[in-house]
């Protein structure tokens, strides 16, 4: 069976948890429970063949140190780089963070379409405070050689099945075994995923 990390990477309060919840729920929480990094497992069927995924997500605050970003880009076959298109800061995080990716020269796909890394503009739903517009996302993607989506977590279900079936398939084709210097800790069951619901701080939206 094949084993499949994706990493799931951006800055602070941009969606990565709603994304994964989302993708594993089918259901939209709005406020969240993580100050810890954790990875969520999930077995999947893409193309007859049985995948175990992992999922990372990593709480923001670990993120500050490049040392950080740099052992989870080499543990991930995949990463999902996210944005909030409402805040212009978190699109230069992820321009970063995919200038990294692509400086340390993982993921660079023969086509784009078979890309590793995506860039994902969430908040869909708030396009009338956007301050990125889809054509910026559109340009750092082919810059980057990223597969590009808009979507939103709380509004958009199929369209973010389908962005994490089609990074399960891309990093299952292109499938290497990677060193992994380190493995990101804390891995988390969907019990204690859903018990993570309802837990703290956040700006409403
Ligand atoms: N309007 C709107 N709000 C969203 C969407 N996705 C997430 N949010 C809200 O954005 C806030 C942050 O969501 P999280 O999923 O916790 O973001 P995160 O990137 O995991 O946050 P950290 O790990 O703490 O940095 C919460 O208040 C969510 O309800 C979306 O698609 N639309």
């Amino acid at each position: 069976m094949n084993d499949i990390k994706v990493a799931v990477l951006g800055g602070e309060a941009v969606g990565k948890s709603a994304l994964i919840v989302r993708f594993l729920t089918r259901r939209f929480i709005g406020e969240y429970a993580s100050t810890t990094e954790c990875i969520y497992r999930k077995r999947l069927s893409i193309d007859g063949r049985q995948v175990n995924l992992e999922l990372y997500d990593p709480c923001s605050q670990s993120c500050d140190e490049k040392s950080t970003l740099n052992d989870q880009i080499h543990w991930a076959d995949g990463f999902v780089v996210v944005y909030d298109i409402s805040d212009r800061s978190s699109f230069l995080t992820a321009t970063a963070i995919i200038h990294l990716i692509r400086e340390l020269n993982l993921g660079t796909p023969k086509r784009d379409a078979d890309s590793v890394v995506f860039l994902v503009g969430n908040k869909q739903d708030l396009c009338h405070i956007r301050e990125v517009g889809r054509d910026e996302g559109q340009r750092l993607a082919a810059e980057g050689r990223c597969q590009f989506y808009e979507l939103s977590a709380a509004e958009h279900y199929q369209e973010v099945a389908l962005m994490f079936s089609k990074m399960v398939r891309n990093a299952s084709l292109g499938g290497k075994a990677k060193e992994r210097r380190r493995r990101p800790s804390g891995s988390k069951s969907m019990a204690k995923l859903i018990n993570n619901v309802f837990g703290k701080r956040r700006k409403s939206v």
